[in-house]
């Protein structure tokens, strides 16, 4: 049985799974899809979702859910929207466990980030979450970054940190899971508000006071949710919120970026700060935290308002302090 198991073999599950193997942790990578399984076994590689990122050796690919759940680790890195689902779906597999969270996003139907959604589902398994500033891509190339790894209990994080750092994912541990959840969640709509002006031609300098702007009601609201602000400052906020907001490597950007210049959408690209957007719109009408960025991100999505209205509506906001 192997120490870790990643469920979900996408660009990050996989990208991940690349680097513990690496790294010298007995690692399995779980596709939902027997074919997918298959064929990733004998190409050596990920070819549907991270081309061109040769496996090392001691990384094992399964179809078989009951084999890789065997691991006492479990990283799970679905789609957010998918998240409730297959934790329910699975939750007898999952009680005792040790479940990291590697999803960003909130989910639409209930307003819960990843931690309450699997605190909810199996509530006798450990919960942490991964996040921070980390494209699939560089990951799976073995360039260096730094992550913030979340759980409530000072013991079980030191002890993720140590099984789940990498030679290239240098790990922090934080004791805030909501901030954590909330900063990688909150980040890909301000992303995509930044794609949107860059797209429509609105300038660098907008760009940079909607993600100083967009930062401000990120902690809004994770404060609200309980988070220490703090948090927001850190890498799976702040850290995040730099890269993805510019980055053309960034799905949610780019998915502005192409709303902006109206150029065509791929609707199979996992772009996560969509659902999130709507999602946190009405949980922030629910909690009263103003949210003008994300609202007016929410609208164009919903072909409520065009770019240039909701720039209006923004600029037109009652004069405050910062
Ligand atoms: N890509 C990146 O650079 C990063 C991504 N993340 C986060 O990781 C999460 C996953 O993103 P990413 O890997 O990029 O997404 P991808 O679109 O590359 O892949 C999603 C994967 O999830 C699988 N999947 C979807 N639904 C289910 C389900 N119900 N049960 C089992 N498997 C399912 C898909 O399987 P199938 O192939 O069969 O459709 C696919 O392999 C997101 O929350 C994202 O924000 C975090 C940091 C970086
Ligand atoms: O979260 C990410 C990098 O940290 C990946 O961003 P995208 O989902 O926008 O590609």
């Amino acid at each position: 049985m192997n120490e870790i198991s990643v469920l979900g073999a996408g660009a990050f599950g996989t990208a991940l799974a690349i680097s513990l193997a690496q790294s010298g942790r007995k690692v399995t990578l779980w596709a939902r899809s027997a074919e997918a399984a298959t064929a990733m076994q004998k190409q050596g590689e990920n070819a549907l979702r991270l081309p061109g990122k040769p496996f090392p050796e001691p990384l094992d690919v399964t179809s078989d859910l009951a084999m890789a759940t065997a691991a006492p680790i479990l990283l799970l890195t679905v789609p957010m929207q998918q998240l409730a689902h297959f934790a329910e779906e699975n939750k007898a597999r999952f009680q005792q466990k040790t479940l990291v969270s590697c999803c960003k996003g909130v989910d639409l139907k209930t307003g819960r980030g990843p931690i309450a959604v699997l605190e909810d589902t199996v509530p006798d398994a450990t919960v942490a979450i991964l996040s921070g500033p980390s494209f699939a891509v560089d990951i799976a190339d073995g360039l260096p970054t730094a992550l913030t790894l979340a759980t409530r209990d000072k013991a079980v994080a030191v002890a993720l940190q140590t099984r789940l750092s990498t030679d290239n994912i240098r790990l922090y541990t934080s004791l805030d899971p909501v901030g954590v959840e909330f900063g990688g969640a909150l980040k890909n709509v301000i992303a995509i508000a930044c794609g949107l002006a860059i797209g429509a031609g609105f300038g660098e300098s907008a760009r940079a006071a909607l993600m100083t702007r967009g930062f401000a009601e990120m902690q809004r609201l994770a404060v609200k949710q309980g988070a220490d602000p703090m948090t927001l400052a850190g890498l799976s906020g702040f850290g995040d919120l730099v890269l993805t907001c510019t980055s053309e490597k960034s799905r949610n950007y780019s998915h502005g970026l192409k709303l902006g210049r109206g150029a065509d959408i791929d609707p199979s690209v996992t772009v996560e700060g969509v659902a999130t957007a709507k999602a946190v719109a009405h949980l922030s009408a629910t909690l009263g935290v103003d949210m003008p960025i994300t609202n007016a991100v929410t609208q164009i999505l919903n072909g409520n308002l065009s770019i240039s209205e909701t720039v209006e509506l923004l600029l037109s906001r009652p004069l405050k302090r910062e």
